[in-house]
């Protein structure tokens, strides 16, 4: 280490939102920087965020609209000094960071795939006729349609003790949530079942946690690199760039998955009409070092082949 290390007198920083989840990664993180340069934990500050998508919780997210809603606050922190390193979900975090932030540093990834959710049924094949499930994820939402018709989808914002007294109550028979959440916050007592991914392919970037700092603080760089996970890196590469690519924003249904086999990279991408009614998908492979190239180009294949007006909306 070139530099001076942090200290219970001089901590480094890190800034996260407050949710469970997002306690449980700032914990994570600091425990593995703690590890890795044998440091108290008192040495490390955990600095919790309020975001303007923690604050608007009334509205389906798609409404508030705008690029960074749980980013903003964390981001503005950074560049103050206020924070030295900031947590995120990756499947939350825009392609692009404001300028003078990097994010560059991933943790292992977690399983990526998306949990079903039900106190009784085992998967979206057992659900009756016409059935209701809770979702607030445009992407979760087309890819039940398409793959269902029948079943109607209520929106299911909130928390995911918010969620799962809705379920209970019977607002809806199931929801989803990310296999990676529930296995951070130890929730073994839910009821779920992992959604294999030719069922239902994940949001870009789901179960990867990523951490953000300064461009200009060497000594963040220097002791990130320290926890990085180079595969999470490689396989967020790919699939960074297919979203990128695309374009895509909160309002438009994505999905992506890089998945390693030694040297080769498999990259799966879907994009799908916000109804469900349609759905345009590729599966390719390359080597892992042509991972960000083969995202960009299976972005503007399906680009090409979905035509303009793909994502509007069709009642
Ligand atoms: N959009 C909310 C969000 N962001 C990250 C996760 C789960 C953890 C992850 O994917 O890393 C969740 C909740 C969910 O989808 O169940």
């Amino acid at each position: 280490m070139t530099y001076q290390l942090p200290t219970p007198a001089q901590p480094l920083n890190i800034g996260t939102r407050g949710s469970l989840l997002a306690l449980a990664q700032a914990n994570e993180v600091r425990d593995r920087l703690a590890q890795a340069f044998d440091l108290p934990f008192e040495a490390f500050t955990i600095v919790v965020i309020k975001t303007t998508g923690d604050r608007i919780i009334d509205r389906p997210l798609k409404e508030i609209g705008g690029k960074g809603l749980f980013t903003r606050e964390i981001e503005a922190a950074l560049l103050d000094g206020s924070i030295d390193i900031a947590v995120h979900s990756m499947k939350d975090m825009p392609t692009l960071q404001p300028g003078g932030l990097v994010i560059d540093t991933y943790l292992p990834r977690e399983d990526m795939r998306d949990a079903f959710i039900s106190p009784h049924l085992r998967s979206i094949a057992d659900l009756p006729e016409g059935a209701v499930v809770g979702t607030s994820s445009l992407r979760r939402r087309a890819q039940v349609k398409l793959r269902r018709p029948d079943l109607e989808v209520v929106e299911f914002r909130g928390n995911l003790q918010t969620r799962l007294k809705k379920l209970e109550d019977g607002v809806a028979e199931a929801t989803f949530l990310a296999m990676a959440g529930l296995n951070r916050l130890k929730m073994d007592e839910v009821p779920k079942a992992a959604v294999h991914t030719d069922d239902m392919l994940p949001a870009i970037a789901q179960g990867a946690i990523g951490i953000e700092r300064r461009m200009d603080d060497p000594r963040a760089a220097e002791m990130l690199a320290a926890i990085h996970d180079r595969k999470t890196g490689e396989q967020l590469a790919a699939e960074r760039a297919f979203l990128a690519t695309l374009d895509g924003s909160c309002e438009t249904p994505i999905a992506g998955l890089a998945e390693l086999n030694g040297t080769n990279m498999r990259l799966r991408g879907q994009v799908l009409r916000p109804d469900g009614s349609d759905a345009i998908g590729d599966d390719v492979t390359c080597t892992i070092s042509d991972g960000a190239e083969a995202g960009r180009d299976m972005a503007r294949k399906l680009l090409a082949e979905a035509g303009p007006g793909f994502f509007d909306w069709r009642e």
